[in-house]
């Protein structure tokens, strides 16, 4: 294994000298650029109609693949529905572009094994997504007990070595909102993985220091966690700076900073268990700013900008390329991508909003400047 300061100067391009420890101040004196193996986000809402039009440019651009949420109205529940959607997505993306979409299917009370068999063959469904009913956007048609409605669908999971992707929040208006994960993992994961230890789970958008402990304590290779952009930079105090910001409000919904440190010790530590899920959510901009706005953060655009801040900043750069690039493909037990992108240590703003003939989109950090402008090798 080479020393990670030593893969740290390979990544930047200088030669390895005597003092392997690359100190921060060198880190933010120098200007320089990070060739890494081109990402994937493991974690990504594409909608469809019009506003997929508007958005998939923004991950097309520079991710290799990204795992499709399935929660539009009407959810995709079937294999068949999954492959006509990403269908309209290959329809709307720009010509000579590679981007490979791969699709997941909505967890429902009614889903049989047959369609976990059917997904499987049809080759572009990756996986399965619970949305327990009520958690989050667009998730009136998921579960409602994963244990007394499911468990065949499950088992099957495990034959067809599909994983399941867990928005992890109880539900129950008597849990307090903050505490929906902990609760989360302690009444549903827990014993999840238990009953069936086989079952690979990603426990996507982490918020909290329990979900670090709780994928740190499970089995390597068959638990993981994604992690967003904001969940890494943004504590719940971004919710209520200045006045109520709709567009910090995501779910599970941003945690105190002690959570958020916890999820970047755990990302910049060289854990293989976590991976780049940008949750990249779109909503237009007249349902974000409104008396009852919808849950999601637009940062498609930002999201590598983002991370590659957080790495900067904990001295971690050489730890980036495998959260972006190499651990999830990993997991899912897929090729690595064999092309690069240029990571510019490069200042540049973040427009105030995305406007469309059908509106606009107000992205993560709309009107900030920010450090690092991924491009094209
Ligand atoms: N994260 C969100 O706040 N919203 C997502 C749904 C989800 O991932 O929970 C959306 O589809 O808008
Ligand atoms: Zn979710
Ligand atoms: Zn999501």
């Amino acid at each position: 294994m080479p020393h990670a300061a030593a893969v740290f100067r390979s990544l930047v391009g200088i030669p390895v000298s005597k003092s392997q420890k690359p100190s921060k101040r060198a880190i933010f004196k120098s200007e320089m650029d990070l060739h890494l193996t081109k990402p994937d986000d493991w974690h990504l809402h594409l909608r469809d109609g019009k506003l997929l039009e508007s958005v998939v440019h923004h991950s097309a651009r520079h991710f290799g693949r990204a795992i499709v949420m399935p929660n539009l109205k009407p959810p995709i529940t079937t294999a068949a529905a999954a492959v006509a959607y990403r269908d309209s997505i290959l329809k709307v993306l720009p010509p000579d572009c590679d981007f490979d979409p791969m699709m997941t299917l909505y967890l429902t009370d009614d889903t049989r094994p047959e369609e976990i068999k059917l997904a499987r063959s049809s080759g572009v469904v990756y996986a399965v997504k619970l949305y327990p009913a009520g958690a989050t956007t667009n998730s009136q048609d998921g579960v409602t007990d994963i244990f007394g409605k499911c468990f065949s669908v499950l088992e099957e999971m495990v034959k067809q070595n599909m994983p399941l992707l867990v928005h992890g929040e109880v539900t129950d208006a008597n849990v307090d909102i903050f505490d929906r994960e902990k609760v989360f993992i302690e009444t549903i994961l827990e014993p999840l993985v238990q009953k069936l230890p086989q079952l690979k789970v990603v426990m996507e958008h982490i918020t909290t220091m329990d979900a670090v402990k709780f994928i740190m304590s499970s089995r390597e290779g068959c638990i993981a966690a994604t992690v967003t952009p904001q969940h890494l930079v943004l504590n719940r105090n971004a919710l209520f700076r200045g006045g109520l910001q709709p567009h910090n409000y995501c779910l599970p919904v941003l945690k105190r900073e002690v959570h958020r440190q916890a999820i970047v010790s755990a990302v910049t530590s060289g854990s293989k268990r976590f991976f780049l899920g940008t949750d990249s959510a779109p909503h237009a901009r007249n349902l974000k700013e409104c008396t009852c706005g919808c849950a999601g953060i637009y940062n498609a655009s930002v999201a590598l900008s983002l991370y590659t801040k957080v790495f900067e900043e904990a001295g971690a750069l050489d730890k980036l390329e495998a959260f972006m690039s190499f651990n999830g493909p990993d997991f899912y037990g897929l090729p690595r991508n064999s092309t690069k992108i240029l990571m510019k240590k490069s200042s540049w703003r973040v427009p105030e909003s995305y406007m469309f003939t059908w509106g606009e989109i107000v992205p993560m950090c709309a009107g900030q400047m920010l450090d690092w402008l991924p491009s094209d090798c």
